[in-house]
């Protein structure tokens, strides 16, 4: 029998995170996401994410040195972007420059693969439009570091912490598409390499890591509060799904929300961020789960990740175009534990389908 979107199958055991769907939950290795995204930088996630999965323990303060030297050897790969490569979306460029990269399963595949998004992204932001690369500097931390990269300036503290609490909060969530992407390219014994390549290439869908930059492009076109109920009502008889919101598994708001808007608060608070579109946002959300309440009252739809992701990577001067790769920098850690995770089963993933094509005609 079918399972439409293998909604509800149980396709993998793990020791990474849980989502409560229910309760509007998540729990990365035992530490719940609010208590996480309070005190953890991105080393520390990364360290926890990871502890068990290496060949050898590894610290948030080594990852922190070790990360800084895999940004500078990843930056001397910049050199190969040429233009063809150039004129893709950041992410397929971003994509295209780890495709370079050797494959491995060990420490040392892991730190590129860690490092490498975290140089690309900025750098091909950078080259896009016309202005030479930053080279990393590696005594800073990968928050700070993106930053200085994308703007050619030291970051402010707040940023750095919005930052960090960004790519904490989405580090892992359970068996999502991208990370199943992983996971079934690591059950073939295919390398890490691989395993990050396909996880990227699920992630960049609208329907997954491809949301944020429509939600943008959603406020930017409603433009006032007054104008959000009719906008959002013209996109539903349209037959369009309002980005931002409903999720496979929540059937509540998503916790991650709230942990953005959280991050969101300093910036705010201390005039790094344009007030007016947040308010705009919070009048979108509130109009936008009125008339999904409205239009779908057997599902419930409630705010998703994206929504929160939009604004602030926007306030972190993130180009719209480039906010999957955002989210593809701060997943890398996750689909590489559950790549590890699942090559530690060392069982091929092979469902089944069922045949429903025409039959040979009797000779
Ligand atoms: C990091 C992440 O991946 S978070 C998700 C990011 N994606 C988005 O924000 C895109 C918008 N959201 C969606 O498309 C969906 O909610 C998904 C893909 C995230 C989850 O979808 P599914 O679990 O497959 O839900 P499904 O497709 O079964 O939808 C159930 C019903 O809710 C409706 N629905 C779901 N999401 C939305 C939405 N955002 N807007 C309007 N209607 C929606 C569907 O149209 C469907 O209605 P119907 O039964 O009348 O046909
Ligand atoms: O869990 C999912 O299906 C999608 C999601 O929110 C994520 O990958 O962060």
């Amino acid at each position: 029998m079918k399972n439409n979107g293998l909604e509800d199958v149980i396709a993998a055991e793990t020791r990474l995170s849980d989502v409560d769907g229910e309760a509007g939950r998540l729990v990365i290795r035992g530490v719940s996401l609010d208590l996480l995204v309070e005190r953890a930088t991105y080393e520390d996630a990364a360290a926890l994410l990871l502890d068990g999965f290496l060949e050898r323990p590894v610290t948030a303060a080594d990852l922190k040195a070790r990360l800084g030297q895999a940004r500078a050897e990843v930056f001397a790969h910049i050199h190969t972007a040429d233009a063809a490569l150039l004129n893709l979306p950041p992410v397929d460029a971003m994509r295209a420059l780890i495709a370079r990269l050797p494959d491995g399963e060990d420490f040392e595949t892991t730190l590129r693969l860690l490092a490498a998004p975290a140089v690309f992204l900025p750098a091909v932001l950078r080259l896009q439009k016309g202005e030479t690369p930053v080279a990393p500097t590696p005594s800073l931390s990968q928050s700070a570091d993106i930053l200085a990269m994308l703007d050619a300036s030291l970051p402010t503290r707040e940023q750095v912490s919005a930052l960090d609490a960004y790519l904490v909060t989405i580090s892992d969530h359970g068996l999502n598409a991208s990370t199943f992407a992983s996971r079934v390219v690591a059950s073939t014994g295919a390398g890490l390499t691989s395993s990050v390549l396909a996880a990227i290439s699920a992630l960049k869908g609208p329907l997954h890591g491809g949301a944020p930059g429509p939600v943008l492009d959603m406020l930017d076109a409603i433009g006032s509060e007054d104008s959000a109920r009719t906008w959002l009502g013209q996109a539903l008889d349209r037959g369009e799904r309002l980005m931002g919101f409903g999720h496979r598994i929540y059937r509540v708001r998503d916790p991650r929300a709230d942990a953005l808007k959280g991050a969101l608060a300093p910036l705010v608070m201390t005039g790094q961020v344009d007030r007016n579109r947040i308010r705009l946002a919070e009048a979108v959300e509130q109009a936008a789960l009125a008339i999904l309440r409205e239009r779908k009252p057997d599902r419930p739809l409630d705010v998703n990740v994206e929504f929160y992701t939009a604004l602030l990577l926007d306030a972190l001067k993130f180009p719209r175009a480039a906010f999957t790769g955002v989210f593809a920098i701060g997943r890398t850690v996750g689909w590489i534990a559950h790549a590890r995770e699942q090559a530690l089963e060392g069982r091929l993933i092979r469902p089944r389908s069922v045949y429903i094509g025409p039959l040979p005609q009797a000779a």
